[in-house]
């Protein structure tokens, strides 16, 4: 049995190590990542996850780890920015208020049967003020993670408290991933 990370992501292979796994191999999943009219975002992040999984081709002994991780406020889904202008409508927004991170787990074990777990974790950010929005965007550390901002940087100082899961916020839920991979017959302690 061999593992595949359907992810481009850093941060997920860095998370799945600290399981004590290294994927055999890695794959970008190709998709399309809007969110379908009206969709809710538990419903989005876990579509999009399974749909990462489900992109990757496997062999018949292998088993394909893919991950989601999105931001919502209220019913609004915050993915990725686009640009810097969207990255600082969306400091703007997570400004002062608490919001959900969701993070998606999909895995297809070996035999084929694809399974998923989803983490809510709730992030409250204190006030930002204009000018610590704009040193943020600056610095470049919200590009490309989801609702702006990584936790794993400097936006630690924006948090008011994490209720959930911190290794969620970053990419891939440790919990619910092991127990995914063990029921797919990884060798997990
Ligand atoms: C909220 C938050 C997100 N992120 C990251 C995790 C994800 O990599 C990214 C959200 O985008 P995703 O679409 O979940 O993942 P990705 O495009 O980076 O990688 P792939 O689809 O190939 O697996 O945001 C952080 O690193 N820190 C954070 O605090």
């Amino acid at each position: 049995m061999s593992l595949v990370l359907a992810s481009s992501s850093p941060r997920r292979r860095e998370l799945l190590g600290r399981l004590g796994l290294v994927a055999d191999r890695t794959a970008a999943p190709e998709i399309d990542e809007a969110p379908l009219p009206a969709e809710r975002p538990r419903d989005y992040v876990l579509r999009i996850a399974c749909a990462k999984a489900t992109a990757v081709p496997r062999a018949p002994n292998e088993v394909i780890l893919a991950g989601d991780t999105t931001i919502a406020v209220g019913r609004r889904i915050l993915g990725k920015p686009a640009d810097a202008a969207d990255l600082r409508a969306m400091l703007t927004l997570l400004s002062g208020r608490r919001h959900h991170c969701l993070s998606a787990v999909a895995v297809i074990d070996a035999g084929g049967t694809l399974r998923h777990r989803l983490s809510d974790t709730i992030v409250a950010f204190r006030p930002l003020g204009g000018d610590e929005i704009d040193a943020y965007v600056a610095s470049g550390e919200g590009e490309g993670k989801a609702g702006g901002y990584a936790i794993q940087g400097r936006a630690e100082a924006f948090v008011r408290f994490i209720h959930g899961s911190h290794s969620g916020v970053v990419g891939l839920p440790l919990m619910e991933t092991r127990a995914l991979l063990r029921t797919a017959g990884l060798p997990l302690a």
